[in-house]
């Protein structure tokens, strides 16, 4: 198979079967073993396609009077690969992406789709004048949407949010690639010796700024080249994620729930943090994930980690007052970091914003049965979405006069006011993440 067919079979499983483009992506990647240049121009056009998919899908909509949803899979995979060759690889030959495009419509489709993709991108050629965005002057909401890659309906919600100023430096935030983030393992090595170790590679890695474990890594090799994953002297966690465990703050001797816990990130920095005398439970209530919780501690060398089937909804009646600390790290609608959920950013909808806050209301109400008088509970999430963040906290604390607030920020080096940490990335530079503390009172 040569890269731009297993290209179209990765963009149509993420795009069809809604898979995950990270999972698929890697797995195909050690699948088969590309060359270095294939990798590239493999990742290229998958993650190339659905970053750029409203901008290929408005063009389609231009071209021609089929409704998109009324394409058959294949062939609208195919064109979308075919436009984001035209349109976003400079270094692709025009020829070169019809040519080959008609090849995968007429093996993988037959003869009248490949005639129909061959319409539509020599017409696409013909007519690039044409699709001028417009500006954003004319149409602020389609302008930012179409520039920046983000649902419209997003866009609005932050234009009303935020302005119009404050939502272009968001969505150019959200549209950069970002560098990948590791978390050093300080039971196993420090992080000036792992940046040493990973120079000697050849790789650029440079030191966080917030988190004292965070490590960038500024020039992205491929994943499995990294060895220093599979060793255990790191795990892939983005920074603002790597404050949680701080906030945390566990002590030897702790007893630390973390409800919400899969795949285990926080989990696991918690554990490291604590020592081995501080047990923590990392709790999911999927029965698979808990594998994943698994594998990163024994990876890790972690023997302090106790993978726990439960549901964060009723946890309060098993464990009450059982723990000194507890972290709800939410399920939440993710609008912090959408620069690395590049298919989940289309998938995203009004509903999934109005019906998470009710969730995280009843989790935290619940876990925080599980806080022992003097304890702490934590609440993060990775999101901006307020009705997510802020507003669960303080109905919380309206309702449970036993806890209060703490400042979040001492436990970190972030220079905010408090007591909550929120970083916006309009503002921050960082992805988007938010993180209370609060102690119960004896
Ligand atoms: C934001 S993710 C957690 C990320 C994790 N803390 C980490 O740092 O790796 C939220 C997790 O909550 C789990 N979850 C969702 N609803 C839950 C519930 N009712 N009880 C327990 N876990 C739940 C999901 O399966 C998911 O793994």
């Amino acid at each position: 198979m040569n890269v731009r067919e297993i290209a179209f079979h990765s963009l149509l499983t993420i795009c069809k079967d809604d898979g995950y483009s990270n999972i698929i992506v890697s797995q195909t990647i050690q699948k088969y073993k590309f060359t270095d240049r294939d990798r590239r121009f493999y990742t290229e056009l998958v993650y190339g396609a659905l970053r750029n998919l409203n901008y290929l899908d408005w063009i389609i909509s231009q071209l021609s009077t089929r409704k998109l949803n009324k394409l058959d899979p294949v062939c609208l995979a195919i064109i979308r690969l075919g436009l984001y060759q035209i349109f976003g690889m400079t270094k692709v030959p025009e020829s070169a992406a019809c040519n080959e495009s008609v090849k995968l419509a007429t093996h993988f489709g037959n003869k009248g789709m490949a005639k129909f993709v061959n319409a539509m991108l020599r017409n696409s050629i013909r007519h690039q004048q044409e699709f001028t965005i417009p500006s954003l002057e004319e149409n602020p909401r389609l302008h930012i949407s179409l520039t920046y890659h983000q649902q419209e309906w997003l866009v609005d919600k932050w234009i009303h949010e935020y302005g119009q100023e404050d939502t272009v430096t968001l969505c150019q935030y959200f549209d950069q690639i970002p560098d990948l983030c590791l978390r050093t393992n300080t039971l196993k090595i420090n992080r000036a010796d792992l940046i040493k170790i990973l120079s000697q590679k050849g790789i650029t890695a440079e030191a966080g700024i917030y988190s004292p474990e965070a490590i960038y890594i500024r020039d992205m090799p491929g994943i499995d080249h990294l060895g220093v994953l599979e060793q255990g002297l790191a795990i892939i966690q983005d920074e603002p994620s790597q404050l949680v465990a701080h906030v945390v703050d566990p002590h030897p001797h702790d007893m630390v729930f973390d409800v919400c816990a899969a795949p285990g990130g926080k989990t696991t920095h918690i554990a490291a943090l604590g020592g081995s005398s501080c047990i923590v439970y990392g709790g999911d209530i999927y029965d698979h994930k808990l594998k994943l919780i698994e594998g990163n501690a024994k990876r890790l060398g972690l023997d302090n980690v106790r993978p726990l089937l439960q549901n964060a909804c009723t946890i309060g009646q098993s464990y009450a007052e059982k723990a000194d600390r507890v972290l709800v790290d939410a399920p939440c609608s993710g609008l912090g970091v959408l620069r690395h959920k590049i298919d989940l950013r289309w998938r995203k909808t009004p509903s999934d914003l109005r019906t998470l806050p009710a969730l995280q209301h009843r989790i935290l109400e619940n876990a925080s049965q599980c806080v022992k008088p003097g304890g702490i509970l934590i609440y993060s999430t990775c999101t901006i979405n307020n009705d997510e963040n802020a507003k669960i906290v303080n109905a919380f604390l309206r309702d449970h006069p036993e806890f209060y607030i703490e400042n979040a920020c001492a436990y970190c080096n972030i220079a905010q006011n408090g007591p909550f940490i929120q970083l916006l990335p309009q503002r921050d530079q960082m992805d988007g993440f938010f993180i209370a503390r609060m102690k119960k009172g004896e």
